[in-house]
């Protein structure tokens, strides 16, 4: 039985990387997989899925209407999909989630999504409360504090390096605006502490 996995971590943990990666794997076994991201994530390109890394690939953007299952059951049926991967799954609805928990219930088709756990306030994204809710299979991706400890939350940072506290759950950037740090360090930070430096943490 096919099974959706939820590969979750904060900022710049490789999530994007380990996504290319597995899509390659099914394909070099000959295997057709289907790749998406969200739409109003265009960094790398609108419809492409870019890791720090270098690696990229083209996918199909998806919007809050897009409905999932009808997408991956349309190419289906005309070519056996052998896995769908999706990046920025923390930008996901709950009844996308759902779509693709069907994809793997009802069509046997494996879903790898790959996101955010939480937001710069530290409050959990609808995609991934979703996710951590049903997946079969939830594995965190690390990535490391400047202190050494696992960073599993996000600051969001203004144009002075200062943290943010307030503002709309999404707002789309890299390292120019968001600093992986561990719990510690994050609450220092919005409690109005400096940033750890890896000399100092
Ligand atoms: N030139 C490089 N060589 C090796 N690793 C790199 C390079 N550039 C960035 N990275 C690493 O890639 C990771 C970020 O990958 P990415 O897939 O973009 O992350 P995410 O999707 O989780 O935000 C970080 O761990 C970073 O240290
Ligand atoms: C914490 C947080 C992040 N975002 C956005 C910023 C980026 O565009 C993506 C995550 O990028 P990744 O490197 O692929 O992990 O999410 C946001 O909109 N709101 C937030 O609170
Ligand atoms: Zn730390």
């Amino acid at each position: 039985m096919a099974k959706l996995y939820f590969y979750y971590a904060s900022m710049n943990a490789g999530k994007s990387t380990t996504l290319l990666q597995a899509d390659f794997n099914y394909r070099e076994r000959g295997l057709h997989t289907m790749l998406f991201t969200a739409a109003l994530d265009d960094r790398a390109g609108a419809g492409r899925i870019g890791s720090r890394i270098g690696l990229g690939a083209e996918a199909i953007a998806f919007e809050p209407t897009t409905d999932l299952f009808a997408v991956v059951m349309a190419e289906h049926a005309r070519r056996t999909v052998g896995c769908t991967l999706v990046d920025e799954a923390q930008f996901l609805s709950a009844a996308q989630v759902d779509q693709l928990a069907a994809l793997a219930d009802k069509a046997n088709i494996p879903v790898l999504a790959y996101g955010l756990r939480t937001d710069f306030r530290g409050a959990l994204f609808e995609g991934a409360a979703r996710l951590l809710a049903i997946a079969d299979s939830l594995t965190e991706l690390k990535s490391i504090c400047p202190c050494g400890r696992k960073a599993t939350m996000n600051l969001r940072v203004d144009a002075a390096g200062q943290a943010v506290r307030e503002g709309a759950q999404t707002e789309i950037g890299g390292n120019d605006r968001y600093v992986a740090l561990c719990r510690r360090h994050f609450t220092e930070a919005m409690e109005g502490g400096p940033l750890p430096h890896a000399a100092t943490a």
